[in-house]
């Protein structure tokens, strides 16, 4: 495992280049994903037509695909747009919401599987089902911790060529080799809905970086962990949670 790292230069690093995150996200957590992203300094945008997703999609510095409401028309806007940011060398990264739980998202991620994700991010649960073990999954949330599927993260980073991002309690960031461990956060930020889609998204931006990509995804998960303990410190439940949450994020990273 690797220490703390040192993460505010990728922060201010993050402001300063303010990269183009293409997000085909679901329909739950468009406007928080986006709130997120714009208070870290990224660049949103949520373009999800077939007719126009691909072209974006190599225009875009990132791509965040996340299955949470996926459909069989979003797969195929998916799939178009995941072949032309790898055509021109943009970075994609995966968030496999409730896969193996239902059929047509689980057929759906093992097949892009093969498309070269720079990162996948999931709760436990979704990560040791896309690495093959069963779990005990049954909707969007983790029935298994992130330490219990540690183990499957590696074997997935290592199959994939990924970097694997497990969340929960502690959040591991592995390239099957090396091992990050990131400590904090705050049980709250799992009583609202898309802390994890949100972070998927900082870890796309993020991807962008300059330097070692498993310190940079780390960082991702240190700041998210960093402002919802924040937050939750300041707030009285879910509800101010959320704007805590995102005023906490608009300071991280400035001097
Ligand atoms: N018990 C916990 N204590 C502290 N932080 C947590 C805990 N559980 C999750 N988190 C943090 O909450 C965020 C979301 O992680 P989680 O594993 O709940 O993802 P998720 O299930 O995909 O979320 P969602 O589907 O709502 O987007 C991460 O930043 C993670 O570190
Ligand atoms: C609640 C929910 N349902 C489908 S996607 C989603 C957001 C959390 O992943
Ligand atoms: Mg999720």
């Amino acid at each position: 495992m690797q220490p703390d790292l040192p993460d505010i230069p990728a922060l201010q690093r993050l402001r300063t280049r303010s990269p183009l995150v293409h997000c085909m996200t679901n329909d739950v957590v468009q406007t928080f994903t986006a709130n997120v992203l714009l208070a870290l300094g990224a660049s949103p945008a949520m373009v999800i037509d077939a007719g126009e997703a691909p072209e974006f999609a190599a225009i875009a510095d990132a791509l965040l695909i996340n299955v949470g409401t996926l459909t069989e028309t979003r797969a195929q806007a998916m799939r178009g747009a995941i072949e032309h940011a790898v055509a021109a060398n943009k970075p994609w990264t995966l968030d496999p919401v409730a896969v193996g739980a239902l059929s047509l998202r689980t057929r759906f991620c093992q097949q892009i599987l093969s498309l070269q994700p720079a990162v996948i991010r999931g709760n436990a649960s979704e990560i040791l089902a896309l690495a093959g073990v069963n779990s005990g999954g049954r909707g969007v949330d983790a029935t298994d911790t992130a330490d219990s599927a540690l183990p499957g993260a590696r074997t997935l980073a290592r199959q994939s060529c990924a970097i694997v991002v497990v969340t929960g309690e502690v959040d591991y960031v592995t390239d099957g080799e090396r091992t990050c461990s990131v400590p904090g956060g705050d049980p709250l930020m799992t009583r609202v809905v898309g802390t994890g889609c949100a972070l998927s998204a900082v870890v796309a931006a993020c991807t962008t970086l300059p330097g070692d990509r498993l310190e940079n995804v780390a960082t991702a998960c240190g700041v998210m962990k960093r402002a919802g303990a924040e937050a939750a410190s300041q707030s009285a439940g879910p509800g101010s949670f959320v704007a805590a949450f995102i005023d906490a994020l608009w300071r991280e990273g400035r001097a």
